[in-house]
C-alpha cells in the first residue's frame, strides 16, 4: 500500500458519485446496475456521442457528461470501461482529472496493462481499486465471479468499493492482478482459442455445422456449436484484448496448439498406443481428484438447445474424435493446470467448457469412442485437420500481438456465421439461462452445483 494515500479518504460514503467512462455493454450494465442500487451515477463515451447518449438516458438518474474529465473531476469512484487496447490512452488523458482521494477502477479483462496505465497518470492520492464481472453484459449477474483487487488501496476504500459493487448479488472474489491474469488465462483466452479455431475450421470446410449430419450429435455438439456462435456474436476487441496482453495468455494459448498439433500427429501416423497412453495420462491427471464429484452437466439438458431442424436419437449419432478437446486436457496436463481450481474465475462459458470435457473424460465409453474415432474413422480428418491449422493461426494471431490482424480473422468467420447469429444468441442465452438457474439453486441450497 503507498504511503501516500490518506489515512481517511475524504468520501462521504453515503453520498458517493460513481463514474463511467466508456458506455459500452459492461459500461451501461455497470451504470444501470449501479444507479438501480440508488447510487449517483456521472457517465461518459467519446465526446463525439455525448449528444445521443444524453438523449438516451434523459429521464434516468443517470447523468451523462461530455468527457472524461468531466467525469473524473465529479466522481468518488471512477470506472474504465473501454477497449483494454486503448486503456493506457484513455488513462492518460482523463487520469489527471481525477478527483482529489478519489478511488479509480477498470473493468478491461486484462489487468497487467490497466495498472499500469493506473500507475502511471493517475495522481498519487488517489486509491486503485478495480474490478472484473466475469461475464458478458447480457447475462444474470447474481451468483457469477466479479474479481476486486485491491492495488493500491485502504481497507475503507475496499470496504467501500466492496460494498457498491455488491448490487451485482455476484460472488466476490479478492485477488491480485497478477493472480486474475494468470487464471483468467485458462478460463477466458484459452477456452476463447478452442472455440474461435472451430469456428475457422467450420468456416474453412464452408460447413454450418448444424446443418451437417454427422454434428447432428445433441448435446457435446450442441454446446460446442452454441459457445462458438455466442463468441463470433460479440466484439472482437474483448478477446483480442484478453488475449493479447496477457503474456501468460499467449503462452497457454501456444501451448493449446501444440497439444493439438501432436495429437493429431500421432492420428495421422497412426500410433494408437502412444496416443491412448498420452489421452489418459492426461485424464489422470486432470481429472484423478474429482473422479467421484458430481458431473457439472447432463446432456438431457443441453439436448434441448440445437440449432439443427432435426434430432437424432441418441443410439444413432456418429461419434466424434474431439481433437479440440482431448487437446484442452493434454494442454492443462502439459501446463500442471487442474481446471476446477480456476473455477474462483470461472465464466459461464468456462464452465459449460469444462463441463463438456469432463463428461467425456470421465465416461469411460465416450472417451474410448474419441480415441477410436480419432484413429480409425476419417470421417472428422477434414474437420480436424483445418482445427490444427486453425489453432496455430489463432496462436500466431496472439503471439505476434497485432490487433488488426486479429480483428480480419476474426470479422471473417463472424460475418460467415451471422445469418444464425440472432438465432444462436437466443438459445445460448436460453441454455446459459438454465444451467445458472440450476446452478444458482443448488449453491443457495449448499449443495455441489450439477446441471
Ligand atoms: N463484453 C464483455 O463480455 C465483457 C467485456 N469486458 C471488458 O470491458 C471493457 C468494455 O467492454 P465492452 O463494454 O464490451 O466494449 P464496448 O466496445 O461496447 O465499450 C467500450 C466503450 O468505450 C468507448 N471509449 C473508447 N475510448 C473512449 C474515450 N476516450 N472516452 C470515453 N469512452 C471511450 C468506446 O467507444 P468506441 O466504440 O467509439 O471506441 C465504447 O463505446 C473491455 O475492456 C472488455 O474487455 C469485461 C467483461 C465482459
Ligand atoms: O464468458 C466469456 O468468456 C465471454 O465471452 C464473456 C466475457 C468476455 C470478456 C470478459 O472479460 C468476461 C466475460
Amino acid at each position: 500500500m503507498s504511503t501516500e494515500l490518506p489515512i481517511e479518504p475524504p468520501i462521504d460514503t453515503q453520498d458517493a458519485t460513481i463514474g463511467i467512462i466508456g458506455m459500452g455493454d459492461m459500461g451501461r450494465l455497470y451504470a444501470r446496475t449501479i444507479s438501480g442500487a440508488g447510487w449517483k451515477v456521472t457517465a461518459c463515451d467519446r465526446p463525439d456521442k455525448y449528444e445521443a447518449l444524453k438523449a438516451e438516458f434523459q429521464g434516468s438518474s443517470i447523468t451523462i457528461l461530455e468527457n472524461g474529465h468531466l467525469v473524473s473531476r465529479c466522481s468518488d469512484y471512477i470506472i474504465y470501461s473501454v477497449e483494454a487496447e486503448n486503456i493506457d490512452l484513455v488513462v492518460k488523458l482523463y487520469g489527471p482529472s481525477t478527483k482529489m482521494g478519489a478511488i479509480v477502477g477498470g473493468q478491461t479483462s486484462c489487468k497487467a496493462p490497466e495498472i499500469a496505465a493506473f500507475e502511471k497518470h493517475l495522481p498519487k492520492d488517489v486509491e486503485i481499486i478495480s474490478c472484473h464481472s466475469l461475464h458478458g453484459p447480457k447475462v444474470d449477474s447474481r451468483g457469477q465471479p466479479l474479481v476486486i483487487i485491491s492495488h493500491r488501496a485502504t481497507p475503507r476504500g475496499t470496504a467501500l468499493i466492496t460494498r457498491i459493487l455488491s448490487c451485482f448479488r455476484s460472488k466476490t472474489v479478492h485477488l491480485s492482478a497478477l493472480e486474475h491474469d494468470r487464471i483468467t488465462a485458462d478460463t477466458q483466452a484459452v477456452t476463447h482459442a478452442a472455440f474461435l479455431s472451430m469456428g475457422t475450421a467450420w468456416h474453412a470446410n464452408a460447413q454450418f455445422p448444424w446443418e451437417v449430419e454427422r454434428y447432428n450429435a445433441g448435446g457435446v455438439e450442441n454446446v460446442k456449436i452454441n459457445i462458438m456462435m455466442r463468441i463470433y456474436s460479440n466484439k472482437w476487441h474483448v478477446y483480442a484484448g484478453l488475449a493479447i496482453l496477457n503474456p501468460a495468455a499467449r503462452d497457454q494459448i501456444r501451448a493449446y496448439a501444440e497439444s493439438v498439433t501432436e495429437l493429431f500427429k500421432l492420428m495421422i501416423s497412426h500410433k494408437k498406443q502412444e496416443f491412448t497412453d498420452r489421452i489418459l495420462a492426461a485424464g489422470t491427471a486432470v481429472f484423478g481428484r474429482h473422479r467421484d464429484s458430481p458431473l457439472l452437466l447432463r446432456d438431457d439438458i443441453l439436448d434441448q438447445y440445437s440449432l439443427s431442424a432435426t434430432q437424432i436419437p441418441k443410439n444413432e449419432r456418429r461419434p466424434n474424435s474431439h481433437l479440440s478437446l482431448l487437446a484442452m486436457v493434454d494442454c492443462w496436463w502439459k501446463l500442471g493446470i487442474v481446471p476446477y481450481d480456476h473455477m474462483i474465475c470461472e465464466t459461464p462459458l468456462f464452465r459449460l467448457w469444462l463441463g463438456v470435457v469432463e463428461y467425456v473424460y470421465r465416461d469411460r465409453r465416450l472417451l474410448e469412442e474419441c480415441i477410436e474415432t480419432a484413429m480409425e474413422d476419417h470421417t472428422f480428418r477434414m474437420d480436424d485437420i483445418e482445427f490444427t491449422f486453425a489453432a496455430r493461426g489463432w496462436s500466431d494471431a496472439v503471439g505476434f500481438g497485432d490487433f488488426e490482424s486479429y480483428r480480419k480473422r476474426f470479422e471473417k468467420v463472424q460475418t460467415y456465421f451471422a445469418p444464425r447469429v440472432a438465432e444462436a444468441t437466443r438459445l445460448g442465452n436460453e441454455m446459459i439461462a438454465k444451467i445458472f438457474e440450476k446452478t444458482r439453486d443448488a449453491g443457495e441450497a449448499g449443495e455441489e452445483a450439477t446441471v
